[in-house]
């Protein structure tokens, strides 16, 4: 095949939208919903395809409403406690609550103000009111009245109503049948162990719940291997068989991006690349008036694409209204420059620190799961706008409540695996704080305490003149803001080696004077203080390291060096070590600390946090089950202004 048959457009938005929706309207797509009629028993989560009307009436017959006894009304008009009126055998009849109310009587008196002087006879000292504790016929629901309304989704409620009135079969929309086929030859199942190269096969039950999720009837099918005689097959098939066919992957241009082509043969390509980021390799295509659409391989490229072109048609197909779109007005964190000349979709965490709901960007890649797990919202960049600046006002769409959000603890700053144990404890139980925490580093906390985006701060900034933590930085960065500092741990820090430390790497002298190659934090990060003091301390000039201009943002990602061989060492800590299987050569204790601005400190999500950090003896436990801390003035107050 010609490179130049699979070139990827760059069709704008509207374009594409306005070209799939005619295709749609040319296939009849949009027929009119058809219904069909269920057990009411099977129906809930279903929408009505009629209205519902009752059968009968709820209750069907005069219901005693109470416990007592059965009377006349009239009997009683003079009854009081100076002359209480005494009724005989025929002007009475014991009922129980649900008893048919014999015809002859039209109230029910409790048994609680019944006294009875023999069997056959009560004496009672309060008058009663017509139909008094009685459920008269159709009280809840009157025969042929309207229950549901078309288009209503069934909930249990809604199944009662209709048995109660005798309704057992109901009219539902029938909701599209979608097949979701992930392609490629790189995945495999789910629980077996990936060889390099090979991918984990997650997308399909990302793509078919989420269209589940919307109503439709999706199933996510075996892969396909990048094969164009195995895709020509499935889609065939799949085209037969279901109103939506997903495809995922193969989109864009790789020698073995067979899709378009496939879909070329076999119908029309309708469209084949949108001007949006990500999503821009989509494929919208009509096979045997069935509509396939192409999908990019990345995670949260196909959804976010499957949110644009194909949300909307489950509803139209069942000739409903979409759900209306929750929005929130946020603040930018930090600014954000828009790819020009693509609609641009990113992912925000949002948090509400003080009065502002303030909005950052929750990571880029097409492949961070991660990054729609934490996102609250999305930021729409429209093609030919350029960017957002920091503190500008931006409307964000939500992806979960804003009650959520607003129950987000916002920590910024630089990352210990404890805060991951207390996001744990804080959202377990009854407790449902979230922690949203972004890593930047101990300085870069500091600076979102000072512009108010962050709720604490996690901070390890050793002063190498005085040995302190934290304090000379909080005095010089943060002089005007009130606030605790509160320690959190104390935590090894030390030289991360392969698993076994195959060089007997015993500290920084070792790699010094042997050249192993080091890698090193960025400036600002606590790690970095560290290991400077400790070089210095040593007297070991920084140049006769190997690798200290070699920078590195987080523990993980130092570890991760080593992991894969390319570096003999670097400054982390254990946890770090421990999560990839690696050695760890103690180098020195440091404090780490949480700062925490005043106005924070009576919040119920910052009292909650620090009463687990002082009292939970589970949090204790945890924490020094993971190794290399200690807790000897955790939640203490180190410092305060
Ligand atoms: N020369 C060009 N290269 C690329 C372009 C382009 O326009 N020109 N577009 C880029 C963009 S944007 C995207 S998005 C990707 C989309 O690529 P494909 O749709 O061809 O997808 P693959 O390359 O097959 O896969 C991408 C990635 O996703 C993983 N994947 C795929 N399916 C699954 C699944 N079911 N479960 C989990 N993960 C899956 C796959 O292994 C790859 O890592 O193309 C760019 N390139
Ligand atoms: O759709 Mo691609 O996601 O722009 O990376």
């Amino acid at each position: 095949m010609n490179q130049k048959d699979i070139y990827v457009k760059n069709m704008p938005l509207g374009e594409a939208k306005e070209k799939w929706h005619n295709a749609l309207q040319e296939i009849n797509f949009y027929h009119g919903a058809k219904v069909k009629e269920i057990e009411v028993e099977k129906a809930l989560g279903r929408i009505t395809g009629a209205p519902v009307f009752a059968g009968h009436s709820s209750p069907a017959y005069n219901a005693a409403a109470m416990d007592g006894i059965a009377v006349h009304f009239a009997d009683l008009a003079s009854a009081s406690d100076a002359a209480p009126v005494r009724l005989g055998p025929t002007q009475f009849k014991a009922v129980n609550t649900g008893n048919s109310l014999p015809q002859e009587f039209d109230a029910v008196v409790m048994i609680e103000d019944v006294h009875y002087i023999n069997e056959n006879e009560v004496e009672l000292a309060i008058p009663a009111t017509p139909w008094q504790h009685v459920r008269t016929i159709g009280e809840d629901i009157v025969a042929t009245e309207l229950i549901l309304p078309e288009g209503h989704t069934i909930r249990p409620i809604d199944q009662g109503a209709m048995l109660a009135t005798g309704v057992t079969r109901v009219f539902v929309k029938v909701p599209p049948k979608v097949l979701v086929i992930p392609t490629g030859s790189e995945l495999i199942q789910p629980g077996t162990p990936p060889a390099p190269g090979q991918i984990i096969e997650f997308n399909s039950r990302i793509l078919a719940g989420t269209l589940n999720e919307w109503g439709a009837v999706a199933t996510g099918a075996k892969p396909i291997s990048d094969d164009k005689e195995q895709l020509r097959d499935a889609i065939s098939k799949a085209v037969k068989e279901n109103d939506i066919v997903v495809m995922n992957a193969g989109a864009s241009a790789g020698t073995r991006d067979y899709t378009s082509t496939v879909l070329a043969e076999l119908g029309e390509v309708v469209v084949h690349g949108v001007a949006t980021k990500p999503g821009k390799p989509v494929i919208l295509a009509i096979v045997d008036n069935t509509p396939v659409i192409g999908l990019p391989g990345y995670p949260v490229s196909a959804i976010l694409t499957m949110r644009i072109f194909v949300h909307e048609m489950i509803y139209d197909f069942m000739d409903m209204k979409m759900p209306p779109t929750q929005w929130a007005t946020a603040r930018m964190s930090r600014p954000m420059h828009s790819a020009m000349g693509v609609d641009e979709f990113v992912r925000i965490t949002l948090g509400q620190v003080g009065d502002e709901l303030m909005a950052t960007p929750a990571g880029k890649g097409a492949g961070a799961v991660m990054s729609l797990v934490r996102a609250d919202g999305i930021l729409t960049l429209k093609a030919g706008s350029e960017g957002v600046g920091a503190g500008e006002e931006v409307e964000i769409e939500l992806l979960r409540p804003l009650t959520d959000v607003q129950s987000t603890l916002v920590a910024i700053g630089s990352h210990d695996n404890i805060i991951d144990v207390l996001a744990n404890l804080l959202h377990k139980g009854r407790k449902t704080i979230r922690i949203s925490s972004a890593h930047v580093g101990s300085m870069g906390g500091i600076m979102a305490i000072r512009r108010g985006e962050a709720h604490l701060a996690g901070s390890h900034l050793l002063d190498e003149e005085t040995g302190e933590y934290n304090i000379s930085f909080i005095k010089r960065f943060l002089p005007d803001v009130p606030l605790q500092l509160i320690n959190l741990c104390y935590r090894q820090q030390g030289l991360i080696v392969a698993k076994g430390n195959p060089l007997k790497i015993k500290g920084f002298e070792d790699v010094a004077k042997n050249k192993y190659s080091f890698i090193n934090r960025q400036n600002g990060a606590g790690t970095r203080l560290l290991t400077d003091k400790t070089l210095r301390d040593m007297n070991i000039d920084p140049t006769t390291i190997n690798g200290y201009e070699h920078e590195e943002y987080t523990h993980m990602s130092v570890a991760a060096s080593i992991a894969n061989g390319s570096v003999n060492c670097g400054m982390g800590i254990l946890a770090a070590a421990n999560a990839l299987n690696l050695d760890f050569v103690p180098v020195a204790e440091e404090r780490y600390d949480l700062i925490i601005p005043k106005e924070f400190l009576n919040d119920l999500k910052i009292k909650t946090l620090l009463d687990v950090i002082r009292n939970n003896s589970e949090f204790q436990k945890l924490v020094l089950a993971l190794g290399g801390y200690n807790l000897r003035d955790s939640g203490n107050i180190m410092y305060e202004q």
